[in-house]
């Protein structure tokens, strides 16, 4: 990666434009290696992710490895993920990484470089992150995302029913001096997203998100709402338009989220939207020709 590229939401948005608003997972499930006559095991793993990379290449966005399949085959495994994220990225595939971290900042500073740096063994273009520790916790990851025109997916609004008990709390807000307000936790985030995403100056003089495609212009720093989960975002009075976040949206497929209740789901903030499919397409395989037609079947449903 060339630090003169442009900014991550630039790069999203030109492979919307190119490709549309699929990404694919790579989540090697020890039941779908098992389907593809694959060992869970650090040469599974490899295979499994260069079929979905030579499937995907040219035909989606994005690829999102689920991190958590890779750690659990240990060594091998983490090896593995390496070689597929620096795969994905030759065949011109945008790679996030779906490792959910945060921690407070000085070991999130540690976090971002690892899965940042383009240097590094993990190196991807976006990382999933939590800011359950306080959203200042993440600034590190927001400097490092700038630093190597990266970008970040803040959970907000996850696809499973549970995060609503946090992410749909209200919490009270100082509006002026003596008067305060009621917003959603998930709102709360959503806002801190767009001040980054809209004021804070990039190091080359650029403000982030600035970084505009065409009519679709996405700042840097995106949201995870899930395709499942969207339609509670206005209800609960938050705007995912405002900045213009990309929005990492899984719960398509598998967990039951259809192409009509994401364009629904999401209104107007549809454009910003990156549907992620993981087990729906990975069910297709083992045959690279069979996730082709499924990676296609998607992308038609969601045009
Ligand atoms: O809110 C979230 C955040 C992340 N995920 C991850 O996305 C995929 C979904 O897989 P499917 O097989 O398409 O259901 C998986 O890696 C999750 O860990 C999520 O589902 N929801």
């Amino acid at each position: 990666m060339s630090l003169s590229q442009p900014g991550f939401g630039a790069r999203l948005a030109e492979a919307y434009r190119a490709y549309g608003q699929l990404c694919v997972g790579i989540d090697p499930h020890p039941g779908l290696l098992t389907a593809w006559g694959l060992n869970d095991d650090a040469a599974g793993l490899r295979e499994f992710g260069r079929r979905i990379i030579t499937a995907a290449a040219g035909r989606a966005a994005a690829v999102k490895p689920q991190v958590a399949f890779f750690e659990s085959c240990g060594l091998g495994g983490m090896a593995a993920l390496a070689d597929i994220i620096a795969e994905a990225k030759q065949a011109g595939l945008l790679v996030i990484a779906d490792a959910k971290r945060g921690d407070i900042g000085s070991t999130m500073a540690a976090y971002a470089e690892a899965w940042l740096n383009p240097q590094n063994d993990f190196g991807a273009d976006a990382l999933t992150v939590s800011p359950y520790l306080g959203f200042g916790s993440l600034a590190p990851a927001v400097e490092a995302a700038q630093r190597y025109r990266g970008g970040l997916f803040v959970l907000a609004l996850t696809s499973n029913p549970e995060g609503q008990q946090v992410q749909l709390a209200r919490r009270e807000q100082e509006v002026a001096p003596g008067a305060s307000s009621a917003s959603t936790v998930a709102g709360h985030i959503a806002s801190q997203v767009q001040q980054i995403n809209t004021a804070r100056p990039a190091p080359d003089g650029a403000a982030v998100g600035e970084t505009a495609v065409g009519e679709t212009a996405l700042g840097d720093i995106g949201l995870v709402v899930g395709a499942t989960t969207a339609p509670l975002a206005s209800s609960s009075g938050i705007d995912l338009t405002a900045g213009r976040p990309a929005l990492l949206a899984p719960g398509y497929g598998a967990q039951g989220a259809t192409a009509a209740q994401l364009r629904s789901g999401f209104g107007s903030a549809w454009p910003q939207v990156l549907v992620n499919s993981s087990r729906a397409i990975l069910e297709q395989g083992p045959e690279v020709a069979d996730l082709i037609r499924a990676i296609e079947a998607s992308q038609a449903e969601l045009r």
